[in-house]
């Protein structure tokens, strides 16, 4: 049976990293993965939404790829999602990744066309069969991708035995229980692993049976995260649930500024630890100086909130 307990644990979903030019930063790439192995957490989701992937190019996330496993291989968990949305690119990229040795792939549904079951499922083992050792993680975003994880697509990918996890960003926590409950009764109690997506509510999808969680806000405040999960698994949930309220407030605030999300979020990191990521790609929008006070607000909570730890 697989190993699933590579997965339990806090997973940040990586930053896409820039030179002032807009052109990938691999120095970027390899100083954010420094940082977060240095924090402590159990793997990094490469190459997602927080990767800005569906604004790079197959060979720009080639190149962030193999700048995170230069820094990470061995260390800690590497999964990376390799959906371009059409079925070539991605089989490129999962067998590239693959070839880097990472511990898992992971795809969104094709987006735009709604495609009928079985066509996501060609497109999903496609990918699969390109990276044959690999294991896949299927990555349910209803809200982004326009399509949502069924019980029978499950179970028709349930019978490709690389499937071994789902990350789950849909908001109703019992669709953790629901895909849980499937993965289980295909591969037994330790053989597949949920992940759970929003992180505003992190607390209560580990609480319905998440293993761990991919989290686009991690990176920014790992210690929370990690503090989160090992009062979880102490059955401490009222003081998870105090640091889930504090972590929420912080993403309210950074959810202020005109920029996008990631904008701030990198910039909290600069001013933080110097770490010079760049911007956000076009069409995203970038900081604007209006939001120089909510960036200052939001990082004087993360440290506080840290700091209360
Ligand atoms: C819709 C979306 O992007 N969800 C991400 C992944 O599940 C989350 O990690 C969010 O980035 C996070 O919860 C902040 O809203
Ligand atoms: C947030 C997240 O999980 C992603 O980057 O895809």
């Amino acid at each position: 049976m697989k190993d699933i307990n590579k997965y339990r644990g806090i997973i940040p979903a990586f930053y896409a990293c820039y030179a002032p030019d807009g052109s990938i930063s691999t120095e970027g790439v390899k100083a954010l993965t420094r940082h977060l192995i240095a924090k402590g957490v159990k793997g990094v989701y490469v190459g997602g939404s927080s990767g800005e992937c569906i604004y790079q190019h197959p060979d720009e996330r080639k190149a962030v790829l193999e700048a995170v496993m230069s820094e990470a291989k061995g260390k800690i968990t590497v999964i990376a999602h390799v959906a371009c949305n059409n079925t070539a690119d991605s089989v490129e990229l999962a067998a590239h990744a693959e070839k880097c040795g990472v511990d898992a792939i992971a795809s969104i549904p094709p987006i735009y066309f709604h495609l009928p079951n079985y066509a996501i499922a060609d497109y999903w083992n496609a990918m699969s069969a390109a990276a044959p050792n690999t294991e896949f993680i299927i990555y349910n975003i209803p809200q982004l991708a326009g399509t949502a994880l069924t019980m029978p697509l499950l179970n028709e990918m349930l019978k490709n035995p690389n499937v071994i996890a789902v990350k789950n960003s849909s908001m109703p926590t019992q669709d953790i229980q629901m895909f849980k409950d499937a993965g289980i009764q295909a591969r037994g109690a330790d053989g597949f692993a949920v992940f759970n997506g929003p992180d505003e509510q992190f607390v209560s999808g580990r609480v319905m049976g998440a293993d761990g969680g991919i989290g686009g806000t991690y990176a920014v405040m790992p210690e929370l995260f990690l503090k989160m999960n090992e009062l979880i698994e102490k059955g401490d949930i009222p003081a998870a649930r105090d640091i889930q309220y504090k972590a929420d407030r912080i993403i309210y605030k950074m959810c202020e500024a005109h920029g996008n999300l990631y904008a701030v979020m990198k910039e909290i990191l600069r001013r933080m630890y110097g770490l010079e990521l760049g911007g956000v790609r076009a069409p995203l929008p970038g900081l604007i100086p209006e939001d120089e006070p909510i960036v200052a607000e939001a990082q004087k909570m993360i440290e506080d909130a840290v700091a209360a730890l």
